[in-house]
Parts: structure tokens; sequence; C-alpha cells
């Protein structure tokens, strides 16, 4: 072991020897290398001479299942509907590839871009079921699709570092630790398991920096460290070096091989392109091309098995370089020569196990009984809270979001009480209080359905991640995003309404003013529940005009056109509007509730046309005296339940049916 070992934590067992100084790839190799043997008797050295945090720890880093991961026979297909064909065509991405993952390896899963690398790690990880056929078996035994065990021992990082950008990284793994480990772990050795996994991965210096300030090497590096905290058995990472420089990518390599060796889990990992000396630190390697396996084994037996089939590699050439020329047919092999040349090995070197044990239970069964099992992550309320939390500080420190969402509404407020300015008050400016309220409600539903209908398609990709990693579930991540964006848009839209109705001269009676701002405080929220479940069902670019054309096609009916001129086949249209249910609600909030002769304002010193002195007669013409209050609450509020419910139903068939 190099004399750059920094720490030796008795808590990680061997991982934290491996913790080298990482200026040099040789070092890192030469370190990592010696680690499976050299680890324990270091550790033991080093507790004795070290005098550091670590060392003082009592903790034990807990020994997980050692899980070997066999599949047969997989295959994957898509079905796709072909407008020009105007058929449904199938297309097949995995055709049948079978091997074996073992515990204490590093192995690899290589070849040329669109092999079905990224597929075939989505359908072993569990995060693809449908399309999929074949057997996945954990430790000999048939894993069952939605199998929760296997959830809990593995964990899988994609390709894209998804993290919270408004969080700093303590905060962020503080919080995962508490999600993760639940609340039968003290709150001391989830900090500690926390210090140490940034100490692994190089990240103690960051521990105050937001996410969204880490390079892409750091984000992967946290990415990873994430996931260890519930320490899985088996790790899948979708290219975990892409976009990192060279030194960079030998030192994740690097930890991941330290993973597999020293903690004995289970690393699989699809990469592109690794350097000569980047490509021997794994220990095994899975080969594809256009979705049939041309290579399973060791990684030193890959250029022997080449060889044998006539392909030399050339002295000092990349053997890692070579197996993709050749995958692509550079050397001019066909794919079912090598197809056919590593099922005649496999034969041979009978791989798979022989005889498969039947599935008994959903049990990742262990190989070592002494190993424990990860600790029940945070109950529902905890999950509730620790959401929460990460959401209100998420929100706090994207300040300049909520000082313009505030500071919006009350601006508007100003300009809309001054335009209006009174129109409250005369009997013949009622028309202009109409468009008043109308305007505002508009205003109002608006701002609370577009503030959050973006908010699922930006947030899908980590709330799948997580969610499919096993840190909460679905009903507390959406109560906790409606306990904040809920009184938030309460909060904007009463900002708005205190000012403009006081300004406009609307009648300053408690009843009617509590009545008013509960009409429009309730209709902007159920805007805000179309919202989220527009934002939840469709894509971005489909949201953003999604949104505004319910939001139209609902406010027509109720102010544009009268009931009685409405074809019969729109009718419908009136009695589930929203819109039109708290805009009736509104004015006969504003004019009935037997309100006394209007004023009429005089212009230039005479007393004009005053039409709607008598305001009933207003909602009179307008068909709106019979409005039942209680009703049109009970549809905005019911509407806006059945929306949230929807909503929900629609993000859990999106993380549960993949
Ligand atoms: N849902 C899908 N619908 C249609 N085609 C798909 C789907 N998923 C994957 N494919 C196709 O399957 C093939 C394999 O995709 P995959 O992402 O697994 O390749 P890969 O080997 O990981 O490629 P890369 O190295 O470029 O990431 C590609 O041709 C891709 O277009």
């Amino acid at each position: 072991m190099s004399a750059s070992v920094a720490y030796c934590s008795p808590a990680r067992s061997s991982l934290s020897c491996c913790q080298v100084d990482n200026s040099s790839q040789n070092d890192v190799h030469d370190a990592c290398a010696n680690s499976p043997v050299d680890g324990p008797e270091i550790a033991t050295g080093l507790l004795q001479s070290n005098n550091n945090y670590f060392v003082q720890e009592k903790h034990q880093f807990p020994k997980r299942p050692e899980i070997d991961l066999q599949f047969r026979n997989i295959g994957f297909r898509v079905n796709s509907w072909s407008l020009k064909k105007f058929k449904t065509e199938t297309k097949e991405i995995l055709h049948g590839v079978s091997g074996e993952f073992r515990a204490g390896e590093l192995t690899a899963i290589m070849g040329p871009s669109g092999a079905g690398k990224s597929t075939l790690l989505n359908v072993l990880a569990g995060f693809t079921v449908q399309g999929m056929s074949g057997e996945i078996l954990v430790n000999g035994k048939l894993r069952s699709s939605n199998s929760e065990s296997w959830k809990r021992t593995s964990c899988y990082i994609q390709q894209y570092s998804l993290q919270r950008t408004k969080l700093t990284v303590g905060e962020a793994m503080t919080l995962a630790a508490h999600l993760k480990l639940g609340c039968t772990i003290s709150s001391g050795f989830k900090h500690t398991q926390v210090l140490e996994l940034l100490e692994i991965l190089g990240l103690s210096h960051c521990y105050d920096t937001l996410c969204g300030k880490l390079s892409g090497g750091q984000k992967k590096r946290l990415d990873v460290a994430l996931e260890l905290l519930s320490n899985p058995s088996v790790l899948f990472l979708d290219e975990p070096t892409t976009g990192l420089d060279s030194a960079s990518t030998s030192q994740c390599i690097a930890l991941l091989r330290r993973l597999a060796r020293t903690e004995r889990r289970t690393v699989v990992c699809t990469i592109h392109q690794p350097s000569a000396l980047q490509f021997e630190m794994f220990d095994s390697l899975y080969a594809l091309a256009d979705g049939h396996c041309i290579y399973k084994g060791a990684v030193n037996t890959l250029v022997p098995h080449l060889a044998s089939l006539g392909l030399h590699c050339p002295p000092y050439h990349n053997p890692a370089d070579f197996l993709l020329e050749v995958a692509i047919g550079e050397y001019g092999i066909s794919t079912d020569k090598l197809i056919s040349a590593i099922d005649k090995s496999c034969e041979n070197q009978k791989t798979i196990a022989a005889s498969i044990k039947p599935p008994l239970d959903d049990d990742c069964h262990t190989k070592d009984e002494k190993t424990e099992s990860p600790p029940p992550p945070a109950g529902l309320l905890a999950q509730c809270y620790l959401l929460y939390k990460r959401q209100l500080m998420s929100l706090r420190r994207d300040y300049f979001l909520l000082v313009v969402r505030i500071l919006c509404h009350l601006i508007i407020g100003l300009l809309f009480g001054y335009l209006y300015m009174g129109s409250g008050i005369y009997g013949n400016r009622v028309l202009a209080n109409y468009v008043y309220l109308y305007g505002s409600l508009l205003l109002i539903v608006y701002t609370g359905k577009m503030a959050v209908t973006l908010a699922f398609p930006l947030e899908m990709q980590i709330l799948t991640r997580e969610h499919f990693n096993r840190w909460y579930k679905l009903a507390p991540y959406y109560i906790s995003l409606l306990l904040v964006e809920v009184p938030f848009q309460a909060a904007c839209a009463a900002t708005y309404l205190t000012i403009s109705y006081w300004l406009t001269g609307q009648p300053l009676e408690t009843s009617r003013v509590f009545i008013f701002m509960l009409v429009s405080i309730a209709a902007s929220l159920c805007a805000q529940a179309w919202g989220f479940f527009i934002g939840a069902t469709t894509n971005v670019r489909i949201a953003v005009f999604v949104g505004p054309i319910i939001a139209v096609l609902l406010s027509v009916f109720g102010f544009c056109i009268r009931y009685m001129d409405t074809p019969w086949f729109f009718r419908w249209l009136f009695h589930i509007s929203y819109f039109r249910a708290s805009f009736h609600s509104l004015l006969v909030t504003v004019y009935g509730n037997n309100r006394g002769r209007l004023p009429c304002e005089e212009v230039d010193g005479e007393v004009p046309y005053c039409h709607y002195r008598l305001p009933q007669s207003f909602l009179h013409e307008m068909e709106i005296g019979q409005t039942g209050l209680i009703d049109n609450l009970a549809l905005i509020v019911g509407l806006g339940v059945l929306m949230h419910l929807c909503t929900a139903g629609a993000l859990w068939c999106k993380l549960n049916r993949r």
C-alpha cells in the first residue's frame, strides 16, 4: 500500500485502506491490486498507529449478503406504433443473452453504441420489466419482477447525475441517510456514515458545496455515495465514467473495484472505451454486439479467446479497443461466429449453475448467514417530514423564484387595482367590474396552474431514481410536495386578491370578503391540481400548451357565453367547469346576497344612464341569480381532490409500470 493512505476505518473494514492519493494512475492501480490481500492487515496496522477521527469510531459497517446474479435467455423487445405502416412494429433489442455476475467481482458490460448495454443493465436491475423475457436468478433462486428483497439489496445508478441542485452535499447525504436508514439507526451513526463515505469518495471538502456547483466527476461520486448509504449488495452503474477525464475515470473504477473486492459487492457497470490500464482493473467482462453476447469471462482471457478465433490483438494495442473493433466487424469476422464461439466455450466452462433451485420465496438468500439485512427505511410519516424539509430547503435557496412569484402577484394586484379603481362601488361600472373579476380569476388560475405544470416533467428523473432505489414511497413524496406548493400558491393568490379587492372598492363586509377569498383561492388551488395532473401525464413540450388551452376552454363557459346560448352538446362543460363555478360564485358574492342599490358615478356633474343600479338585475341578465354557493364550492374542491388523486395514480403507473 502506498504511503499516501489517508485514513483507515475499522467501520469500513479494508475499504478505507484503499484511500490513496490519486495523482497517479499507477498508484491507484497498485493500491487496488493489493487491497483485497492487504486490506485487513493494513487496517489493523493503521488502527494502532493512527489517531484520527475514523479510528476512534466504534461503528461497524454491516456485512451484507453476498449475491451472485445469474441470467438465462434474457430477451427484450419493444413495440412501437408505425404511422407509416399503420401497424405495431416489434424491435428485438436483446436476443436471449445469458451470463453470471459474481459477488466480489467488478464486471464491465461493453460493446459498440446501440449494442444493448444499457438495456441489459436496466433489465437486470429490475428497472425495466415490460418487454423482457427470460430468467434472472439471485443466488440460484428465481427473482420475481417485483421482488422487494431484491430492491432492498441492490441499487441502480443511472448515467446522468441527478441531484437536488439547491442542497449542499452534506444536506443531501444527511437527508438520504435519514430516509434510507430509517429510525432504528442513531443519528450519530448516520452522521458517521455520511462523513466516512464522503471521505472515501474524496468529497469531504465539498460538504458545504451546493450539489449544483459540483463538477461532473464529483456529481458521479456523490451519486455513488448516496446509494452506498444503504450499503447494497449489488450495484448497477450505467456508464459511471462518461464525461470524466482519464484520472477521474481511473479513480472511479478503482473505487468500484475496491467495493467489489473488499466489501464483496457485486458491481456491474457499462463502460465505453476504457484505457488499457482501466480495462485491466475489471475482473470480468460481458461484451455485447447487436443484442447478442460475444464474450463473457475474465478480462485477462479475452485476448487468448479472440486469438483462438484467429483475431490477434496487435502488440501495444488496447484490448478494449480491439474488442470494439472486432464487434463492429472491422476484422471481417461476423457476429454469428463470435456468438457461436462464446456458446461453445460456455458449454465447456459451464459458467451457469447446472441445477437451479425452485423459487421458494422472495428472499435473496445469503451465502454467509452472519450477514445483516439492511435496516428498514424511514416510516411514512418520517419520510413525509424529511421530504417536506428537503422541499423547503430547496425552495428557500431558490429565493429568486420565491420573491419573483410573490412580487409578480403584488405588482399585478396594484396594476389591476389602479386600472379598475372604484369599479366595485358604482352601478355604471358594473361591466368594468365584471371584467376585473374575470381577469383576476384568470390570473390566479393561470399562475396556479403554470407554476407547477413543469414540476413533474423536470422532477420525474430524480423521482424515478430515488423511488426505484427505495428512498421513499410515492405518497409521502406527493404529500410533501403539496405541503409546500399549496400554501405558497394560496399566499400568492391572497396577496393579489387583498390588494386588488381593496383598490377596486369591492364591498368590505366580512362575510363577502371571506367568501370571495375562499372561492378565489379554492379556484387557484383547483387549477394547480390540474397543473400537477397535466405535468404528470405529459412531457414538457405538450404540457406548456395543454395547460393554457384547458384553462381557456373552461373559462369560456361561464364568462363569454350564456348557458341558454350554448349548443346542447357543450352544456356539460358548464357543469364541470370549476372556472364557471368560481366566477359565478364571485359575482354572487359581490352583487348578490341582498346588496343594496348601487350609487352611480357623476360624469361632468351629471348622472349618466345607470342600467345596473340594481345589482340583482345584472345577475339576472347574466343567468347567475340561482347559483348555489355551496354546490359551486363543492365542485371546485371535489374537482381539485379528484385531479390530485388522478395525478398520484398517473405517477404510480409511471414509477411502477416500466
Ligand atoms: N424504448 C425503446 N424503444 C425503441 N428502441 C429502443 C428502446 N430502448 C432502446 N432502444 C434501442 O435499442 C438499442 C440498444 O439501446 P441501448 O441504450 O441499450 O444501447 P447501448 O449499448 O447502451 O448504447 P450506448 O452505448 O450508445 O448508450 C438502440 O438501438 C436503441 O435505439
